[in-house]
């Protein structure tokens, strides 16, 4: 089950850096990265905007636990600090989906649960992957139409930013 979507986000410091660090460190796993999201804060809303891209990997030696892992080691890369949830950090990688693996593991919720109403994850995976289905809740086309406007006046692609 090696394939994975991840998500990428970062609202403190070199934002860009912080996602180029990650897509790096994640080197030949990489298979697509979409193009990099200037995003309004979801949760707590009284934060900086964040910069959200999402990226497509795929590596035989790694699980839905391994991606985890890796998404974590790069948050202390980039310093992360724990703090308040939803609240403010340098990096923060999320796997959104591992093929159709699901989980209710708290450690590991999969696909990731936030994801279905998310325009920062949703519109940038379907840039880069417009025929997705996220298990259990269908076709991500589907999901990005059901998007409120709000959502999405809330989504800025920054073409003057790229990945890696
Ligand atoms: N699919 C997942 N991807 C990443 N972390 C997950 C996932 N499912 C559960 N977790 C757990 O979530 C915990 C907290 O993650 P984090 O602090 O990044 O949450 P958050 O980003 O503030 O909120 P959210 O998860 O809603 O985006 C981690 O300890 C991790 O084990
Ligand atoms: N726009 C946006 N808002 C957020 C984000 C994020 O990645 N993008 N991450 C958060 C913490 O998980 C909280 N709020």
């Amino acid at each position: 089950m090696p394939r994975a979507v991840l998500s990428l986000g970062s609202n403190l410091g070199d934002r860009i850096g912080y996602l180029r660090l990650a897509v790096a460190g994640l080197g030949n796993a990489v298979v697509a990265v979409s193009p990099v999201y200037e995003t309004a804060p979801w949760g707590v809303t009284d934060q900086p905007d964040f910069l959200n891209a999402v990226c497509v990997v795929d590596d035989p030696a790694r699980d839905e636990w391994g991606w985890l892992r890796s998404g974590q080691a790069l948050e202390r890369e980039a310093e992360r600090v724990r703090e308040q949830r939803w609240g403010p950090r340098t990096l923060d990688v999320d796997v959104v989906t591992v093929d159709g693996v699901r989980s209710d593991d708290p450690e590991l919720l999969l696909p990731h649960p936030g994801t279905p109403s998310r325009a920062s994850v949703l519109v940038p995976w379907y840039d880069i992957e417009p025929d997705a289905v996220l298990p259990g809740h269908g076709p991500i086309a589907e999901l990005v139409a059901a998007l409120s406007a709000d959502d999405v006046a809330n989504v800025h692609r920054r073409d003057d930013l790229r990945l890696p």
